[in-house]
């Protein structure tokens, strides 16, 4: 009898978990809206969960599915997600409702992990008066202020990448760009000369790799637990909270912040722009600026800005490899441009460089470092010219990636041609087709910072060498399946010839 009744518990707890696994995926079915067909349980996340594909590439390959829809609807695991293809509808969300989708839908844990209480997690109310006190430190006088630290660590490239050519090797350039960019970071957020370059064991580099690595047992533990239990974590997760990244970026930005003051030391870098905004508190309305804010703010620049401009380094030169008619056209421009301007490179004259601009963006464009951006729905919502409701907090996904690879909106999507950015191109273009730095008010603050050090890196190496492919170099390129941003899987191997001075 008793095994009857252990029998009996157990069927009905499977059908209630089949219940559960399958109950959520009627919803898109119901308003209409098309999508692949979800799993039992997985939904339709089987190729993120086993990384066979990045997010970003899954969303690209049903993009082409539903070609001549301006929406569908995809289920990670349970949660419904609508995805945008449509560019009105995009810019709908992205600019003109966007009070109505001012919010990313992360999670900040304050106990947790105090340095998740960054610009990009906060909620609409948190986020808002702390983005007004933040874009002006990427104000175009600040950076130029810090344009000279840029070029002190560009010099710092150039001795580097001399030493390794004398090794006559292939060079990974994504080890080489991400340590440019994270001493790029380090002297312009932080105010540390750190030159990871010279010093193969810089703290600075080795922590920027391990924040980055999934395959970390810490990280993918909370990684996991922030995915699969978001609950548990939020209330139990101060138990063990996170100390490795929070000790060390407050050590880092507190100590700095004490000697400044202590020793009334100025320094053109955004801690000497974060300890102005805590002196003057009443700005702020609600929000409290406390050192824990303050840090978490940094620590946000340092996770949001190295990677992202070095993975774009890396790929224009990737490109110029396999293109060397455009990296000769591109290298007759820089130096057109020292002969005009004496050898001296100044901030001001950079926008004069427009064949760097449209290279760049032809970058940005066929590898977006963020492949896609979310926004939730703070309240119910009908898109315009549709039936289309959905219901508060209902996650919505702009699949960048694919928007880009969309050849209605540049045709051989995958052929690399800066020409697609002369201006009459980009005016006959739709402005929700371009999308690396997101779109709307809630866009990347760091934009015009990522272009500064991501040219003047690439200026650095194209004056001075010549980029060429190699038996190492990945062809055809790859992208890394698993990662929170979207890279090239392993390095990009180049090889590279000094040029005659
Ligand atoms: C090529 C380099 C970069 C790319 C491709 C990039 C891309 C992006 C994207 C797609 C977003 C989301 C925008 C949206 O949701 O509409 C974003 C947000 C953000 N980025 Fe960047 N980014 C880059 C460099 C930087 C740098 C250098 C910094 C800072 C030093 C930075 C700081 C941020 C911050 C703080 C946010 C959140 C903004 C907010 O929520 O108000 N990014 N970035």
């Amino acid at each position: 009898m008793a095994y009857l009744e252990i029998l009996c518990a157990v069927i009905a707890l499977l059908l209630v978990f089949c219940y559960y696994s399958t109950s959520a995926f009627s919803f898109w079915k119901n308003r209409g809206i098309p999508g692949p067909k979800p799993v039992f349980f997985f939904g339709n996340s089987t190729d993120i969960l086993f990384s066979r594909l990045s997010t970003a590439e899954y969303l690209h390959k049903v993009y082409q599915e539903f070609k001549d829809e301006p929406m569908f609807g995809v289920y990670m695991r349970r949660s419904a997600i609508l995805v945008l293809k449509d560019p009105e509808l995009i810019k709908d969300v992205l600019v003109r409702d966007f009070s109505k989708f001012a919010d990313r839908g992360l999670i900040v844990y304050e106990r947790t992990e105090p340095l998740s209480a960054q610009l990009i997690n906060l909620d609409p109310e948190r986020w808002r008066p702390l983005r007004s006190h933040l874009h002006p430190l990427f104000s175009v006088a600040k950076i130029k202020s810090m344009f000279g630290l840029v070029l002190e660590c560009a010099d710092h490239l150039e001795k580097y990448v001399d030493q390794l050519i004398a090794r006559d090797e292939p060079i990974d350039f994504s080890e080489i760009s991400a340590k440019f960019t994270t001493d790029v970071i380090a002297s312009c957020v932080f105010g540390i000369d750190v030159n990871s370059m010279s010093d193969e064991s810089s703290e600075f580099r080795r922590i920027g790799k391990l924040i980055f690595d999934l395959k970390e047992f810490e990280n993918g533990a909370r990684l996991r637990m922030r995915l699969y239990a978001r609950k548990l974590y939020e209330l139990l997760g101060f138990i063990v909270p996170e100390k490795r990244f929070t000790a060390f970026f407050s050590r880092i930005v507190l100590d700095s912040m004490r000697y400044r003051k202590e020793h009334n030391v100025q320094r053109p870098d955004m801690i000497q722009m974060l300890m102005e905004l805590k002196e003057q508190p009443q700005k702020m309305g609600d929000n409290q600026i406390t050192d824990s804010l303050l840090v978490a703010q940094a620590f946000g620049f340092f996770v949001a800005g190295f990677e992202t401009s070095s993975t774009t380094m890396t790929n224009t030169l990737y490109e110029l490899a396999l293109n060397p008619d455009i990296q000769d056209k591109l290298r007759q421009e820089i130096n057109e441009h020292f002969a005009k301007n004496n050898g001296e490179f100044k901030y001001e004259n950079m926008k004069n460089m427009k064949y760097l601009d449209k290279v760049y963006k032809e970058t940005l464009r066929k590898y977006p470092p963020g492949g896609l951006t979310p926004r939730r729905a703070l309240c119910p919502y009908t898109f315009r010219d549709t039936k289309v409701t959905i219901p508060k907090r209902l996650m919505v996904w702009i699949p960048i990636l694919a928007i880009h690879r969309d050849p209605d909106n540049y045709p051989n999507p995958d052929v690399y041609n800066p020409e697609r950015f002369s201006e009459e191109a980009i005016a006959a273009r739709h402005p929700m087709t371009f999308l690396p730095f997101g779109g709307g008010p809630r866009n990347c603050i760091g934009g015009r910072f990522a272009d500064c050090q991501t040219k003047v890196g690439l200026v650095t190496i194209l004056r001075k060498y010549k980029v060429d492919a190699c038996e190492k170099t990945m062809i055809p390129y790859e992208f890394e399946h698993s990662g929170f941003l979207l890279g090239p899987k392993g390095g990009i191997y180049l090889r590279l010839t000094k040029l005659e001075a």
